[in-house]
């Protein structure tokens, strides 16, 4: 089995705060993430996909359709975005790294299986310190 990952990035900004809570709560469980007047992160993205090379080929997933898919459907989306004012996949959930690669896991899995293959995992860095892995509903396999 063969893993292929492409990279993309984008900007956006977010807070992370729960609206039923007061000032101090929130400040008290997400510190300065929670700052009224939003934050931003430039975000780095690497999705992989599984399986098994094309014997044409050599691919187990043409890298530059991949990049279409996850340029269309997360990065136009995301870039340059408030993600708690301007994107909806976040009414209702905190933007945080986790939410994130859930969010991202969602809007790509049926477009990367229409195109033939299979997302294995969506990594999200947030900063160069803090990163999130998603491998789908079922866990890694
Ligand atoms: N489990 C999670 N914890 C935190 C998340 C998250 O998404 N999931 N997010 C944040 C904040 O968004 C915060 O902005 C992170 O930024 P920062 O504290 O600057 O990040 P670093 O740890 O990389 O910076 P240091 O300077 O090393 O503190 C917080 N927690």
């Amino acid at each position: 089995m063969h893993y292929l990952t492409r990279r993309e990035t984008f900007n956006a900004a977010h807070k992370l705060a729960n609206p039923d809570w007061s000032d101090e709560r929130n400040k008290e469980v997400f510190g300065k993430c929670a700052n009224h007047n939003w934050h931003g992160h430039n975000y780095d993205l690497r999705i992989t996909v599984s399986g098994t090379p094309d014997p044409l080929t050599g691919f187990v997933m043409d890298a530059k359709v991949l990049s279409t898919i996850v340029k269309r459907q997360v990065v136009d989306q995301l870039d340059h975005s408030n993600l708690n004012l301007d994107i909806d996949w976040f009414k209702g959930i905190q933007p945080t790294t986790e939410n994130l690669t859930l969010k991202i896991w969602e809007h790509l899995e049926a477009e990367i299986a229409a195109a033939g293959s299979t997302l294995y995992r969506v990594r999200l860095y947030e900063t160069e310190n803090i990163y999130a892995d998603y491998y789908g509903p079922a866990g890694r396999n």
